[in-house]
């Protein structure tokens, strides 16, 4: 799948791995609705594009994915300004141990939100294009992290959903394709924040940091490269690809039908 002309929608995209997905959609030919809940990151975030690509090649929507109602105004004002929607990123992501039932909204709750209501624009049983979504999940998808319950559960979800969805949209003619991203480890704000986010589970931060001492930092290049791959590869659909430093795999699952 080209990327000329194709227009995307990223959530969390003002800053982090939401930035860098941006940047490498736009940099292959996109035009991308940015949208986050931090409106000054966002904006400035904009200017610089404008100065690099042009100001009609994005626009910033402030949008908070816990909210169907903000979702489905900032899907609509994309619609109708670019055409259509061929791309969705959910990418809008927490992580705090804490305010646990907040980053299931996020996490979760939000990716599951934001993909249905893209149905209405991007699904052909719908009058739209299809297209490809696009999940970020974590590694915390895959396997357990253990000062993080509430995390590993939304990204265990996030997989287990994106997963289902891509058999239900070729069983059912979406024209979608659906896969989630799984990265290790990643220098952004959520990773630096982190530490005084993990509530009754912070005695385990030490163990946390021999596992990031044993996995290394990922480079955020190679979390964008992976999404490209995930998004232009037409071949793939209901995967899971995890992304390490230096090294990724599409992971297998049990059978069950
Ligand atoms: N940093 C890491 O080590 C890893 C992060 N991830 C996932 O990657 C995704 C992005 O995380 P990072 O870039 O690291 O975080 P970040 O904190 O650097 O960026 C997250 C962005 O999402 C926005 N956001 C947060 N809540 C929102 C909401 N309710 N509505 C709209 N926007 C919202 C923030 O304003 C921010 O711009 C998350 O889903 C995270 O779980 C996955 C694996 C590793
Ligand atoms: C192996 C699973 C990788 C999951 C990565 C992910 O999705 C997000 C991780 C975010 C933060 C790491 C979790 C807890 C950090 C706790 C202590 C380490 C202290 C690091 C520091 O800044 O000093």
């Amino acid at each position: 799948m080209a990327l000329n002309g194709k227009i995307a929608v990223v959530t969390g995209a003002a800053m982090g791995i939401g930035k860098a997905i941006t940047e490498i959609l736009m940099q292959n030919g996109a035009k991308v609705a940015l949208l986050d809940v931090n409106k000054t990151a966002g904006d400035s975030l904009k200017e610089a594009l404008d100065k690099q690509y042009g100001q009609e090649k994005t626009m910033f929507l402030c949008c908070n994915v816990e909210s169907e109602e903000q979702i489905k105004a900032a899907f609509q004002k994309t619609a109708e300004t670019f055409g259509k929607i061929d791309i969705l990123c959910n990418n809008a992501g927490m992580l705090n141990e804490s305010t646990w039932e907040k980053t299931i909204s996020i996490n979760l709750v939000g990716v599951i939100r934001g993909t249905y209501l893209a149905l209405e624009h991007m699904s052909k049983l719908s009058g739209g294009q299809g297209g490809v979504i696009i999940n970020t999940a974590s590694m915390a998808g895959l396997g357990p992290l253990p000062s993080c319950p509430v995390y590993t559960a939304t990204k265990h979800g996030v997989v287990g959903f994106t997963r289902a969805m891509a058999a239900a949209s070729t069983a059912s003619g979406y024209g979608i394709r659906f896969n989630s991203l799984c990265p290790s480890f990643v220098q952004t704000d959520l990773f630096t924040t982190t530490k005084s986010n993990l509530g009754q589970f912070s005695n385990l931060a030490d163990m946390t940091q021999l596992i990031i001492d044993k996995l290394g930092m990922l480079n955020m290049s190679e979390v964008a490269e992976s999404v490209l791959e995930l998004v232009t590869d037409e071949t793939k659909n209901g995967e899971a690809l995890l992304v390490m430093p230096k090294r990724k795999q599409y992971m297998t699952f049990p059978s069950i039908i």
